[in-house]
């Protein structure tokens, strides 16, 4: 503490304080708003179905009815059960950024230490940081000890970096390198403590700026989940006006108004589309498991069925369309050029020594960085005794890459030597710029990397330095550096990739690469990987020069956008956006956040991604892989077509259950679907029958033809065409069945019995010819196993509530003998016969 008194003797008085954190605000982010539970139960009590299931209810209790009015209420359990379910899966994204928040810390206040709440620290005060703890602001260190900060949070950079505090008061500075006197608001410390005076607080501070940017860019609801929504209000609006009139019809016609609503109720729930928000919330669920078996982790369920209509997918280059498997690929210097083939007795050229002893004494002493490593190994294999020679070197300083100067620096003691050795490693264009070299030679480095670069290899010019003092340039500029010479460091493309690259081509997807790395290297890379070579390249320099109108007009000639910082990655998501496109974009930063919120499909990475990336991101890439991306994509599509298949399908059974429920009350013909027959098919045969689709497997072409339109309806008009004229063939042959029982003279309780199993029957013909939009004959027989269940367990819960007589008595059935079985497996077969003809005419494109 001494050493801080000196430096900062008072610290905030309590009154400035105050001032202070009216005008700035407190230190604390911004939060989203949370459901309560409070808000789910007055969400599920305003679902109809619910609504519906209670009057029914009351209504029996009122008829005297006790068993049916209970078997309707513990319906209502059910649709509270899947309400809530289904209410519980919206946006868990737990905000990473808030719980950065510390609760309490301690200031110097007057003088005093004294703990306060963080969210009342403002700019200006004095401050503690404390091992084990997070920074509660953006500050200047203005003593400490020993200090390590994690600021992965910020940087991604997952070594802790130490800090040294100022001497004199500063501006804030950037994250990032070890010894600058800056912490950052959410660092971890990972050892030591300091006293440091607040220069940033809450929304004010670098954590607080991105959670700011994340914020205020628009995530988008999503659509299909907005379509759904008017599917319903639509066949909910048209429903219940049939269900009013057909019940004032009724009272009118027959004067008893009771039954007439319970008539009215009940065809109510015959046309209630309320397994359409249900088995869209099942598939995306359902989607999310299949899709993380392919190492596809998604955190909105909406990106799944965003994924099917990408027409763009930005993607990093190393580690995702190649390994990161770094090595040495190339050594040259003054006209000399090594390729180690890594064979037994290979030496290294004398006059390359020299470049790759200095590449390595740029890095890290125990890497992190796989081009380091890479170095490192080299060095170990072709130059032991440097490697030996060099370990008794002190680090003494060191500069890290940044955006304007992408080297790599660190000055060396040693031992024995008056002079400190400062070796550098970076972009050739940098270490051009940092030895200053003549024209000449300038030209004819760039030629050498530009050739390097040519065979796919990331090229990293090398220089060195000496120095005399302790006391360092600002920046690296301030030393006088001579060129040492040229490494080549290849990284193979992953395996899988060109035909991911392929397989999005065809599926009409277009492969854009954003690399931070030279545009010669990126384009040798893109080369090998299979990308269209016809599109063209563009530099981080070239986007900066465009106005947003004109990059949004170039874009969709380039393929390839090299030397881009992660800063630019947003200005090309919006450009693409701004054509139309559905984007995808990978990232793992914390500076790629912004883009990754942008696009309509963030994708982090899992492997190398930092937390921040990941909040920021609709799914996460667990193994890093671009071909699982592609995996996720055809995966997505399959999802969206078989989610179509079960809105054709809920559509079309919903006419044969109204109908057979509306048409007796029109014609004065026995009654035979009562609410309880109703909510048995609405509220357990569909929406199981409706998850046949769920597993159901690709069609053919689904990586074949171009992404839907953002636009296209989930039911198009040749689906609900289709929809409509299934529904229409299940009543007409259902409906015949039950006139053909009603003619013979059968009891009503027969009638029901045989009318409730040609339902279920048909019903199973309609998921046999909604498998596939494909008329084949193939397509209509290849296996199911969730069809074969679903089947087994329908035709097992029919049989009980048929021939068991508890069940019997409460569905009112009476029996079903061996012909009438007959008749009912004739309905199913019918439906399929018909249909399948229907669309062999491929009159119909259900595809889209
Ligand atoms: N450790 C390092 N030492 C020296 N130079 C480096 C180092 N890391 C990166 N560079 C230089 O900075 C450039 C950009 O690197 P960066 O890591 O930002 O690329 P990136 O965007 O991750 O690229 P990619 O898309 O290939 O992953 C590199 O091409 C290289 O010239
Ligand atoms: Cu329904």
């Amino acid at each position: 503490m001494s050493t801080a008194e000196s430096v900062v003797a008072e610290g905030l008085t309590a009154a400035e304080a105050k001032a202070r954190l009216e005008t700035e605000g407190p230190n604390a982010l911004p939060c989203g708003p949370r459901r309560t539970l409070f808000r789910i139960a007055l969400d599920v009590g305003r679902e109809p179905m619910f609504l519906l299931l209670i009057a029914a209810g009351a209504l029996y209790l009122v008829l005297g009815e006790r068993t049916e009015a209970w078997a309707l209420l513990s319906c209502v359990i059910v649709t509270i059960g899947m309400a809530i379910a289904q209410e519980n899966r919206t946006e868990r994204a737990v905000q990473a950024l808030e719980t950065l928040a510390t609760p309490k810390v301690d200031v110097l206040r007057s003088g005093r230490r004294q703990r306060i709440d963080s969210r009342d620290l403002v700019r200006g005060d004095v401050f503690s940081l404390t091992e084990g703890e997070r920074v509660a602001a953006d500050a200047v260190l203005v003593s400490g000890q020993d200090l390590l900060l994690d600021e992965s949070h910020l940087t991604g950079e997952s070594v802790p970096v130490r800090k040294r505090h100022a001497d004199r008061p500063m501006p804030m500075g950037e994250p990032g390198g070890d010894d600058t006197p800056f912490v950052f608001s959410g660092s971890m410390v990972v050892r030591g403590s300091g006293l440091a005076e607040a220069a940033a607080t809450g929304i004010r501070s670098r954590i607080g700026r991105i959670g700011q940017a994340l914020t205020t860019l628009e995530a988008g609801t999503s659509p299909l989940a907005r379509q759904t929504r008017r599917l319903v209000q639509v066949f909910a609006i048209g429903g219940l006006s049939l269900s009013i009139t057909a019940a004032l019809l009724y009272g009118i016609l027959r004067g008893s108004w009771l039954e007439a609503a319970l008539a009215g109720i009940t065809l109510a729930m015959a046309m209630l589309p309320e397994e359409f928000p249900l088995v869209l919330t099942v598939f995306l669920i359902m989607g999310a498991w299949r899709i993380a078996r392919v190492h596809v982790l998604t955190r909105r369920a909406p990106a799944i069925e965003t994924l099917g209509a990408a027409t763009v997918l930005c993607t990093d280059k190393t580690g995702t369309l190649t390994l990161n498997r770094m090595s040495v690929g190339e050594l040259r210097a003054a006209g000399e050029t090594f390729r180690p083939r890594e064979d037994d007795g290979e030496v290294l050229p004398d006059g390359l020594r020299l470049v790759l002893e200095t590449a390595v004494l740029a890095s890290d002493r125990h890497p992190f960085d796989p081009m380091e490593q890479a170095l490192q190994r080299a060095e170990g294999r072709y130059l032991p005794q440097a490697a030996a020679g060099h370990e008794g070197w002190q680090p003494a300083h060191h500069y890290g890459l940044r955006p304007d100067l992408l080297a790599v620096t660190r000055v060396w003691r040693v031992p024995g030597e008056p002079a400190c050795l400062v070796a550098t490693k970076g972009a050739p264009e940098a270490i051009i710029q940092l030895c200053r070299t003549d024209p000449s030679l300038a030209a004819r480095i760039r030629r050498d990397a530009e050739a390097m670069a040519a065979r796919g290899m990331r090229v990293l010019g090398v220089a060195r330095a000496l120095s005399g003092g302790s006391d360092w340039p600002p920046t690296p500029q301030g030393f006088a550096f001579e060129f040492v010479g040229l490494v080549g460091l290849a990284d193979p493309v992953r395996p899988g990739v060109p035909e991911a690259i392929r397989e999005c081509r065809r599926a009409g997807i277009k492969v854009a690469m954003i690399t931070g790395d030279h545009p010669v290297t990126a384009q040798a890379i893109a080369r090998e990987a299979g990308f269209d070579d016809t599109l063209g390249v563009m530099t981080g320099q070239m986007i900066d020069d465009l106005s947003d109108a004109d990059l949004a007009g170039r874009i969709a000639n380039a393929g390839i956008f090299a030397r881009i910082m992660p800063e630019q990655k947003l200005r090309l998501v919006q450009a693409f956006k701004a054509r139309g496109e559905i984007v995808a974009m990978t990232g793992d930063g914390v500076n790629d956040a912004p883009a990754l919120k942008a696009a309509h499909i963030g994708i982090a990475m899992g492997g190398r991604g930092t937390d921040v990336a990941r909040e920021a991101s609709a799914i996460v890439l667990l193994d890093d892989d671009f071909g699982s991306i592609v995996q996720a994509i055809r995966l997505g599509r399959r999802i969206y077509d078989n989610l179509r298949k079960a809105m054709g399908f809920i559509l079309a059974v919903h006419i044969p259950i109204a109908g057979l429920a509306l048409l007796p009350l029109l014609f004065g013909w026995p009654i035979v679907l009562e609410p309880l027959h109703i909510a048995f098919l609405e509220l357990v045969i569909d929406p199981v029958c409706a998850l046949v689709f769920e597993s159901e497997s690709e069609e053919e072409d689904v990586m074949a033809r171009p992404p839907r339109p953002a636009a296209a309806p989930l039911l198009s008009r040749d689906l609900l065409a289709w929809g409509v004229l299934d529904g229409l063939t299940a009543l007409l042959l259902v409906g015949a069945i039950y006139l053909i029982g009603l003619h013979n003279g059968l009891a009503t309780a027969d009638l029901r019995a045989l009318t409730f199993a040609s339902l279920v029957l048909a019903n199973f013909g309609l998921i046999l010819v909604n498998r596939s939009f494909s008329p084949t004959l193939r397509s209509l027989l290849r296996p199911n196993v969730a069809f074969r269940w679903v089947v087994g367990i329908t035709m097992m819960m029919l049989g009980l509530a048929v021939y068991l007589p508890f069940a019997r008595d409460l569905f009112d059935f009476g029996t079903l003998h061996l012909d009438d079985l007959a008749l009912v497996a004739a309905a199913g077969a019918a439906t399929v016969v018909v249909l399948q003809f229907v669309k062999s005419t491929r009159l119909l494109d259900l595809r889209r």
